[in-house]
C-alpha cells in the first residue's frame, strides 16, 4: 500500500512466507512490482488484519499442515480475493479451499527453493472456483519469469505426482537402502563412477539431505501412490525373475517391451543426459 494507505497494484499475502519456498515466491512477486506481505509462525498481527488488504492469499506451509491452515484462513476471506496454495498434493487442499468465499486455484511448483529463478521450471495449476481471468495475472508473472505452466484437475495432478514424485522418490530411497544393506560405502562407489552414474547417485544424496517429513508426506498422503507401488513391486518381481532365469530371451522380452513403450522419449532423454554429463565433466 502507498504511504497514504491507498492501495495500488496487487497485494499478495504469503502465509508461510518466511520459509524457503515462501521467500522465493515473495521475491518473484516483488520483482514483478507487486506488494508482498509475509506471515510466519510467530506473527503478532491478527490473521484477519493480515488477510484484509490482500488481493491474493498464498498458503505455503508443509504438506501435513496445509489443510489445517486453510481451514483457519478460508472462512475469513471475501469473494473478491483469490486463495491459492503451493503444496505438493492438490485434491485435499483444493477441497478445503473451495469452502471459502474467495476464488480458488491450486498451484504446485515442481522444484525446491534451491533454484535461482523460475526459468525452465514447471508450475502445475489446478483451477477450482477461480475464473481464468482472476488467476491469469499471477500465471503471467510466473510465465514471464520463464516458468512452464501445466493446467490440470487436482485429481489428475495427484495421480501424476504418484509417478513423478512418488515412484521416483520411492525408487531413489530403495536404491539408497539397497547399497546400505550391501554395506558398501558411497565414497568407494563414487571412485568407480563416471558422470552418467553420478546423475542417478546424485538424486540419492540430494533427496537424503532434505526433509524426511516432506518426502514422507508426499509418499504417505497421496492415495494414488499405493496402486503405483503395487505395480512397482510386480515390475521388480518380473525383472528379478528374468535376471535370475539366466535366459537371454526372457530378459530381452522385458527390455524390448519397455524400449518400445519409451521409444519416443529416447532422443530427448539422450540429449538431456548428454548435456548433464558434459556439465559434470566440466566441473
Ligand atoms: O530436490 C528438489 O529440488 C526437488 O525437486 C524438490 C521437490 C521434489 O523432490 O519433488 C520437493 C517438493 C516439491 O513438491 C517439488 C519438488
Amino acid at each position: 500500500m502507498s504511504s497514504e494507505g491507498e492501495k495500488k497494484g496487487t497485494t499478495v499475502g504469503i502465509i508461510g512466507g518466511t520459509g524457503q519456498m515462501g521467500s522465493f515466491f515473495a521475491a518473484v512477486f516483488r520483482r514483478a512490482g507487486w506488494e508482498v506481505a509475509v506471515r510466519g509462525r510467530k506473527s503478532d498481527q491478527s490473521l484477519d488484519r493480515f488477510l484484509d488488504p490482500c488481493d491474493i492469499v498464498m498458503i505455503v506451509v508443509p504438506i501435513r499442515a496445509t489443510v489445517g491452515v486453510i481451514e483457519e484462513v478460508a472462512p475469513l476471506l471475501r469473494a473478491d480475493q483469490l486463495l491459492c496454495d503451493l503444496t505438493s498434493l492438490k485434491t485435499g487442499p483444493v477441497a478445503a479451499m473451495i469452502k471459502s468465499k474467495a476464488s480458488v486455484v491450486g498451484l504446485h511448483p515442481m522444484f525446491g527453493p534451491g533454484v535461482e529463478t523460475l526459468q525452465g521450471q514447471t508450475i502445475v495449476v489446478t483451477p477450482a472456483t477461480a475464473p481464468e481471468e482472476r488467476y491469469r495475472p499471477m500465471i503471467r508473472v510466473f510465465a514471464g519469469d520463464g516458468a512452464r505452466i501445466t493446467v490440470t484437475t487436482p485429481e489428475h495432478h495427484d495421480r501424476m505426482m504418484a509417478i513423478v514424485q512418488g515412484l521416483t522418490h520411492f525408487l531413489t530411497l530403495c536404491m539408497a537402502d539397497t547399497m546400505r544393506r550391501q554395506q558398501i560405502e558411497i565414497e568407494e562407489v563414487l571412485t568407480y563412477t563416471s558422470p552418467i552414474y553420478r546423475i542417478q547417485l546424485g538424486l540419492i544424496g540430494r533427496l537424503l539431505s532434505q526433509d524426511d517429513g516432506l518426502y514422507g508426506d508426499m509418499l504417505q498422503m497421496n492415495p494414488a501412490v499405493g496402486p503405483v507401488l503395487a505395480d512397482c513391486e510386480q515390475a521388480v518381481q518380473s525383472l528379478s525373475d528374468a535376471v535370475e532365469s539366466g535366459d537371454p530371451d526372457r530378459f530381452s522380452r522385458f527390455f524390448l517391451e519397455n524400449a518400445k513403450k519409451y521409444s519416443v522419449y529416447g532422443p530427448q532423454a539422450t540429449l538431456e543426459t548428454d548435456h548433464l554429463i558434459r556439465c559434470l565433466v566440466e566441473r
